[in-house]
């Protein structure tokens, strides 16, 4: 057994990233809202490297790259329109360029056959995760499953990890948050859990190896 699931009762996920590749409909989603609004498109570069912190933050990006609303970038009322758009884009879009990464389901499924507990935490709003689980093949691996709006605080705030771990009963330091970016690492280390760093994802552009996780794995196939 990989030496990062020693004494770990539970593994919490992060989605975008980590699970599944999902820049390319984000990108789509965020280039037919700034179509709709009289914006040049971002593309899917600019757009893996906004991902990470929720659709309300990666929109704010975008219109402010776009210098948008006179370059001050929008007040609270222009994101929550911009918002409504990107959300009904990428409802229609999230599943046509979105895929598992490699090992994943094998490692989901090793983890369950060890009897290690897995959830959900990711910053996406709640609303698309149970489509994109069950779409991806995802769903029934997972006891629960945070998004990003589902609680007050969000990555890399740690009360998402506390409030899963404190559901079922287990101490901190027997969880294992597994993560692509940055609010994965600063999660885990602020709530005194274990962190481990895929280095295939999305983490503003920059190398996850750099925060120095416990450990980093290029595919999840490693903790098979
Ligand atoms: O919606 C996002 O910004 C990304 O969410 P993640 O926490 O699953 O990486
Ligand atoms: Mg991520």
């Amino acid at each position: 057994m990989h030496d990062a699931l020693h004494d770990i009762d539970l593994i919490l996920y992060d989605l975008d990233g980590t699970l599944i590749d999902s820049a390319p409909d984000l990108a789509l989603a965020v280039d037919e809202m700034m179509k709709a609004m009289d914006l040049s498109p971002v593309g899917i570069d600019r757009v893996r490297d906004w991902v990470g912190n929720g659709s309300r933050r990666l929109v704010e990006r975008a219109l402010l790259h776009a210098g948008a609303f006179g370059g001050q970038g929008p007040d609270s009322a222009q994101l929550d329109d911009a918002l409504a758009l990107f959300m009904q884009f990428y409802e229609q879009h999230m599943m046509s360029n979105t895929y598992c990464y490699p090992g994943v389901i094998d490692c989901l499924e090793a983890q369950r056959e060890r009897g290690i507990a897995q959830a959900l935490v990711t910053n996406k709003p709640s609303r698309f995760i149970d489509p994109l689980l069950e779409a991806m093949g995802l769903d029934g691996f997972f006891s629960h499953a945070l998004g990003g709006d589902a609680l007050a605080q969000k990555k890399p705030d740690p009360t998402p990890l506390l409030h899963i771990a404190g559901l079922l009963d287990i101490a901190p330091e027997r969880v294992l948050m597994i993560g692509d970016s940055r609010s994965d690492v600063q999660a885990a280390r602020a709530a005194g859990c274990r962190c481990l760093a895929v280095t295939y994802g999305y983490n503003h552009g920059e190398p996850i190896a750099a925060l120095n996780p416990d450990h980093l794995l290029d595919s999840l196939e490693e903790l098979v």
